[in-house]
């Protein structure tokens, strides 16, 4: 299995419990590993049989900034869902960090797996 992967990418949303959390924006960082075969780009160079990550990035900033959930697992889960469905994704890691959230720790954030490799 190869992988495309999408590292630090930055998004605001409205997200969290509080009912002060309800009216601000705060900060996420995304990481993906998305499954795919390089070979078979790599055979075409041709963009159309890529894992698009700039597509890919694109649409999820879009979706996260017009997302109010209150639980990072909730972002993560839809968010996951809209990868492998929208770009024919069969497996991937997705890190959701909320780097603001505690402010003695550095990040916190979940991890999830989903679909199958290949
Ligand atoms: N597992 C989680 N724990 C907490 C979350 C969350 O989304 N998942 N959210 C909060 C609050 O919104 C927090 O980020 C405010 O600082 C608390 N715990």
């Amino acid at each position: 299995m190869d992988i495309v992967y999408i590292t630090g990418l930055q998004a605001e949303a409205v997200i969290g419990v509080y009912e002060w959390e309800r009216s601000i924006r705060q900060q996420l960082v995304l990481d993906l590993e998305l499954a795919c075969d390089c070979r078979v780009a790599a055979s075409s160079d041709s963009i159309e049989d890529a894992v698009d990550y700039d597509a890919i990035s694109g649409r999820l900033l879009a979706y996260i900034g017009d997302s109010e959930f209150q639980l990072i697992e909730t972002l993560a889960e839809r968010a996951a869902e809209l990868v492998m469905r929208e770009f024919g994704v069969s497996w991937l890691r997705l890190r959701l960090a909320k780097p603001g959230a505690v402010a003695e720790a550095a990040s916190v954030g979940v991890v999830i797996e989903r679909g199958q490799p290949g």
